[in-house]
């Protein structure tokens, strides 16, 4: 074995006939073929065939070399080269139209490149396969193209790296990690055990049926007077303090929900989610959200990389940025310190940040840090929304950190061309305006720099990271360090390694878990009771934005309709919500929680206030006031009022039924200390696992999207029709129903209100090239 040198290597084919060049019979369509590309072509290797056999298993683990090749096929899911989209188009640029023979001249020249190229690299493999200690030299890359491809690869200072000349993005990638002892292999994802069933066909489940059943006899107004019952339904963890005694269960109900998660093999899947395994399985990623707020120390080699170790390059990065932005050593191009920033991004781009900059704005130490600075976000693809950022704010002083993860997001990407210009309409138009005041967070760093970002000032993520998980990375850290400073954002990633901490811990009982004890109930209130929202109150007005981001957290991650397997469910996954501050809410939408449909309500208070204000003379503080409120709901939710006690109070009789509410509304608690920093870290923790217990007992994949997809497609094609029927007078294709193409004809004869000085690309006849203007 060659022992200490591990190679990585990765080779995209564009074309499936350059596959069938290499005689690369794919055993299933999405493969990371590991092995069996170099097993196919190794003639005479020293391995003996137990030991072929072994790398044969697709499992890619051998402590000398990992071999990766990537077919590109047209099934989304079969497209691991889809992890890095071709470049072309981003940034509102389009390719340089050719002549077909121009084309297919260089697309012959370009295979014949990659042929010799991979012939070659095969040839250097094997020799590395074979040869103990082979001094392997090189793979990608010195160029800043190719370490934008790789750039996990880029931090080692162990690395060889040499450029791929004429590759581009999703044709051909290398790479090489040489001399690096890698102590252990990613895992893969849980097998499917033999006997696998349903979860709602499993006798747990069964058994949880005909409990409801029982749970439905009874009220909460009775459940509450247990006091054993009540005293045993919480759980407190670091300052966090649930009380779930509201929920329509019982002892029982709670030790059954024990045993469902244990024939769902929670504890195997939260294992495997910790261990990096590839348990979001249609997009082949690890999830590891919690990788971005491990300690400095801890290590976790994934797909051959210690994620840890690149976590905290970036995060080393984002202090060294955000304090020279904060000092004032990083200015504009007119020399001016930069005040303010915009943050460009939309879902996980920006919900996740918003709502801890909302947490952050009133918590008084962090108020301090930002003095004199402003933060914006920018989302909406609605032109008003970029009026509404920039009207108050000097281009000279504002710094624009473009966030999206794909970089390829339609909405961020106008909005990111809209900032520029913006920046270039007030001090003209030149690269080093873009270079001094347009900094991004992506995982797509090639596209990032084709839009004119200096790449040193690219933050980048990685795969494993899910859009709407993403607050912990970059994507939350460069904006809200520059705003609140770096250790600000710390403590909320300290607060967030806590829960995380407490939801790992599953050699403990569950019973002190809060995220599964909050998800078991979740899977209990929707899939048992029928209870298809949930509501979230929380009693803290810097908490506004909380419930959006919740909303995005929860809903695009189990807003599902199959198995991991692909089986449809024959049960309710995946709650609608929704919720408000209070006391707002109580003003706004709680007549229907109290009197119409039963929504379970995640009520979440704090001890002490951001900001204790006591006015003399008043019976209570401003804080207790907003307190009252947070005790009273719960109780007015589960007791309701009955006739007889409306009866009592004298009301008249025609007046009573229209007064009494039912009652038996189940809410938990959660009271805290106070929303500092900490505090909203491990809120965001315990409300993400939380999430993924649900998913996991549901056997769904809580961290894909595909119906976004969807929803991108289609706008894709409206575009499109827009532009041609706008600027060249084409009518609606028939592909469109009659009602999409009233519609969009009624909106056409509306004026577009805009005057182009000189035509550019994105106005040109999609089909002909040709301007408008
Ligand atoms: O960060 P990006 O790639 O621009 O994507 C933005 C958002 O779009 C989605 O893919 C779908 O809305 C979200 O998951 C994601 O948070």
């Amino acid at each position: 074995m060659v022992g200490e040198t591990r190679i990585s290597f990765v080779l995209s084919l564009k074309k499936p006939a350059m596959a069938t060049a290499f005689d690369l019979r794919l055993p299933c369509p999405y493969l990371p073929l590991d092995f069996l590309f170099l097993l196919r072509h190794a003639r005479g290797t020293r391995l003996s065939s137990a030991a072929k056999e072994q790398l044969m298993a697709r499992t890619c683990v051998w402590n000398a070399i990992q071999v990766k090749v990537y077919q590109r096929v047209a099934d989304p899911l079969a497209a691991p080269s889809q992890l890095h989209p071709p470049a072309a188009r981003a940034g509102g640029e389009s390719p340089k139209k050719r002549t077909p023979v121009e084309s297919s001249l260089r697309g012959a020249v370009r295979n014949s490149v990659h042929l010799v190229f991979a012939c070659w690299e095969s040839v250097r493999l094997m020799s590395a396969f074979v040869v103990p200690g082979w001094p392997l030299r090189g793979g990608v890359a010195g160029s800043r193209r190719s370490r934008a491809l790789y750039p996990h690869h880029g931090s080692a200072g162990l690395l060889r790296r040499r450029a791929f000349p004429r590759c581009t993005a999703g044709d051909v990638r290398g790479s090489y990690t040489v001399g690096r002892r890698l102590p252990s292999e990613t895992p893969p994802p849980l097998p499917v055990p033999t006997d696998y069933v349903l979860i709602s066909e499993t006798a747990e489940w069964r058994r949880l049926v005909e409990h409801a059943s029982e749970i439905d006899r009874l009220h909460l107004r009775e459940l509450m007077q247990d006091v054993d019952r009540v005293r045993s339904l919480r759980a407190e963890y670091d300052g966090i303090y649930l009380d779930y005694s509201r929920q329509r269960v019982t002892k029982d109900t709670i030790e059954l929900l024990f045993a469902l998660a244990r024939r769902a093999r929670l504890v195997d899947k939260i294992r495997a989610m910790q261990s990096g395994a590839h348990i979001n399985v249609t997009e082949r990623r690890a999830v590891l959200h919690t990788a971005l707020r491990a300690e400095r120390n801890a290590s976790l080699v994934v797909d051959g990389t210690d994620v840890v170790r690149d976590v905290w390059r970036v995060l080393d990065h984002v202090r060294e940025f955000s304090e020279r932005v904060r000092s004032g050593e990083h200015r504009g191009a007119t020399g001016k310190p930069l005040r303010s920033v915009i943050a460009v991004g939309i879902g996980g781009s920006y919900l996740g940040p918003d709502f801890v900059h909302e947490a952050f704005r009133t918590d008084p130490e962090a108020f301090e840090a930002a003095r004199g600075r402003h933060l914006h976000f920018l989302s909406n693809v609605d032109p008003v929304d970029i009026k509404r950022c920039t009207q108050d704010l000097s281009a000279e002083e504002t710094l624009i950190v473009i966030v999206s993860k794909s970089f390829t997001t339609a909405e961020t990407l106008l909005n990111a061309r809209a900032m520029r210009e913006w920046l270039w309409s007030e001090m003209g138009r030149s690269d080093e305006v873009v270079r001094l005041h347009m900094v991004a967070c992506s995982s797509n760093v090639p596209m990032v720099e084709k839009f004119g970002i200096d790449p040193r000032n690219t933050f980048e993520f990685w795969d494993w990271v899910g859009g709407r998980y993403s607050v912990c990375s970059a994507v939350g850290a460069l904006p809200l360090s520059i705003q609140y400073g770096f250790p600000t954002f710390l403590r909320f990633l300290e607060g967030a390694r806590s829960v995380d901490a407490n939801f790992y811990d599953v050699a403990s009982p569950l019973a002190g878990n809060l995220p599964v004890i909050m998800g078991l109930l979740g899977v209990w209130n929707l899939s048992f009771l029928g209870y298809k929202s949930r509501a979230l109150h929380p009693y803290a007005e810097a908490l506004l934005k909380f419930p959006a981001h919740i909303q995005q957290v929860d809903m695009e991650s189990n807003g599902k309709h199959v198995t991991l397997r692909g089986d449809d469910v024959d049960y309710a996954v995946g709650e609608i919500d929704f919720g408000e501050p209070g006391t707002n809410g109580q003003h706004s939408f709680f007549q229907l929680l109290h009197m119409g449909q039963t929504v379970p309500c995640d009520f979440i208070g704090f001890i002490e206030s951001q900001y204790p204000l006591c006015i003399e003379g008043e019976p209570v503080s401003n804080a207790d006031e907003l307190m009252a409120n947070f005790f009273a709901q719960p109780d007015a939710l589960a007791y309701g009022k009955t006739a007889a006690e409306c009866r009592a109070e004298g009301r008249p009789e025609w007046l009573i039924p229209h007064l009494v509410t039912t009652g038996n509304r189940p809410s938990l608690t959660l009271l805290l200390q106070r929303l500092d920093p900490y505090a909203t870290g491990q809120l965001l923790a315990l409300y993400e696992h939380r999430t993924a217990v649900q998913g996991f007992i549901w056997d769904i994949n809580s961290f894909d999207q595909w119906g976004v997809e969807l929803g991108k497609v289609l706008a894709k094609r409206v575009r499109k029709q827009l532009n041609e029927s706008r600027y060249f007078g084409r009518p609606i294709s028939e592909e469109f129903n009659a009602s999409t193409r009233d519609l969009m004809e009624r909106y056409l004869r509306g004026q577009v209100g805009c005057v182009f000085n000189e035509p550019f690309d994105y106005h040109r006849d999609t089909d002909t090239g040709r301007s408008p203007l």
